[in-house]
């Protein structure tokens, strides 16, 4: 790395951080692209509150729209995401209130039938489960069109996987790529209910079955390979729908149409896809100790942490609870030494989004860490298996890629390099979390990307090493 870039870009990090301070990061808006320097070395210690639960928010904005009267949802993730599906509702005449942090959201519902045909094309930003719910929800409104396109990394995503069953229950979606690719168009229709096996577990593909059934002839099932999150079930079932789950590993839904969805109070917990970046943190970096509060804690999002507990990881849930239909709990965790994993199968659609800061663990760890199964995340914002091996393997990671997924070498001492978010929030972070490990410097392209996700991710990361001391 050029060492003047270093020295200026430290220089810049300064002028806009408080100053005097090694570990002062700033807190990047979208419009900021400056890299970031991150010195390797210290520790973090004390507590972070991570923001809402991304999945969780998504769908009490749309549920909520569907619905009869008012939703009120505490603690709502004010991050670009959520914010394109409020962007998408508010352009089809639904009333969403100011979405910001520490205050309550409010959604007037519109009803099953209530929106309005936009009269321009709904952006769903860099948001695959925006883009892929708004699909479903969209596809039996008849008589209507609608146009969904998003940034470049969503206009590359496949769209067919939620196109090809909803035209089984008669939608009409069409797109580039024969219906692939966003820009898409949907021309709403009639909708009839029948039977769907989906060929990935995914809860987007799912979800998107889900709200179209709400408006389809007859019942409606869904059957996956595995089960992926099912937060669209919870939530469908407390705002009134008819759904029933069954099957081995509860694979199989059914949703039966005909009830009025009511708003609800909705409390959206921590999301532990966020919390992972800190539990990991915690885990591998010399005298750290972290205590996470309030996060969800979903079985079918907890994959991460029978991981961490498969590494020897001393992670301890505190505080279990159930709030609003989700349990939740505070999580501690504190750094020790860990073993290599070996994870694949069923196990992957509950830990998906944390794969890039495991593979940052399994560095850490002793012996060879394998993913199998993954091959999913070549179609996340970025191609995360490939953009994983190539940034941490600019910081001496040890890593092999395969068609679904990788091998990591453990005891492997990273180093301060010039590396990039390639613009994906998780990778973002995922080398953040590296950068605090390895000896020397890390220059970060694109930080803001985290801002997809997780806002005030930079600022609590300064805290927690600032309270390091
Ligand atoms: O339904 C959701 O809210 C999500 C499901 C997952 O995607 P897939 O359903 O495509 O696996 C996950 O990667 C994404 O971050 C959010
Ligand atoms: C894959 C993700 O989100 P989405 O598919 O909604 O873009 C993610 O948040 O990691």
């Amino acid at each position: 790395m050029p060492l003047a870039r270093l020295w200026i870009s430290r220089a810049a990090a300064r002028s806009i951080g408080s100053a005097n301070c090694r570990h002062c990061f700033v807190a990047h808006s979208a419009a900021n692209s400056a890299p970031l320097s991150l010195p390797g070395g210290g520790t973090l210690v004390g507590t972070v509150q991570v923001p809402g639960d991304k999945s969780i928010s998504h769908r009490a904005l749309l549920f909520g729209a569907i619905a009869e009267g008012e939703t009120r949802i505490e603690g709502l993730l004010p991050a670009e995401d959520p914010l394109s599906t409020a962007a998408c509702l508010r352009a089809m005449g639904v009333e969403v209130s100011p979405i910001q942090a520490g205050q309550p959201v409010t959604v007037q519902g519109a009803g099953l039938d209530g929106f309005q045909e936009p009269g321009d094309v709904l952006d769903c930003g860099n948001s695959g489960t925006t883009m892929r719910l708004m699909l479903g929800l969209l596809a039996g409104r008849v008589g209507r069109h609608f146009v969904l396109t998003g940034d470049g990394s969503l206009r590359g995503r496949p769209m067919r996987r939620v196109g090809a069953p909803l035209a089984q229950m008669g939608a009409q979606i069409g797109g580039r790529g024969d219906g692939n690719f966003a820009p898409l168009a949907v021309q709403g229709q009639p909708l009839r209910g029948t039977t769907i096996h989906t060929p990935v577990a995914s809860a987007q593909v799912k979800s998107a079955i889900l709200l179209a059934a709400l408006t389809a002839e007859g019942p409606t099932t869904v059957i996956e390979p595995a089960q992926s999150r099912d937060h669209s079930e919870r939530m469908l079932r407390s705002f009134g729908a008819e759904l029933s789950v069954g099957g081995a590993g509860n694979t199989v839904v059914t949703l039966i149409p005909g009830q009025t969805l009511r708003g609800q109070a909705v409390v959206v917990p921590g999301d532990i896809s966020s919390a992972a970046f800190w539990l990991v943190a915690g885990a591998i970096t010399p005298g750290a100790e972290i205590t996470v509060q309030n996060v969800g804690l979903n079985p079918s999002r907890t994959g991460i942490l029978e991981v961490l507990e498969q590494m020897g990881a001393q992670i301890s849930v505190l505080n279990r609870r159930d709030v609003a239909g989700e349990p939740v709990g505070d999580l501690r965790v504190c750094h020790g030494p860990l073993q290599a994993f070996d994870i694949g199968g069923e196990l992957i659609p509950r830990l998906v989004d944390e794969i890039p800061v495991l593979a940052v663990a399994a560095c850490c760890a002793e012996g060879i860490s394998r993913i199998r199964d993954a091959e999913e995340l070549r179609v996340k914002e970025t191609d995360r298996l490939a953009v994983m091996a190539r940034q941490l393997g600019a910081m001496g990671g040890r890593i092999e890629e395969f068609a679904d997924g990788m091998t990591i070498n453990g005891c492997t001492e990273l180093h301060g390099a010039e590396v990039d978010s390639e613009t994906d929030h998780r990778v973002a972070m995922s080398l953040a979390v590296a950068a605090g490990i390895a000896r020397g410097d890390t220059l970060l392209h694109r930080p803001e990307a985290a801002a997809v996700s997780y806002p005030g991710f930079w600022d609590d990361l300064t805290r927690l090493k600032q309270q390091a001391g």
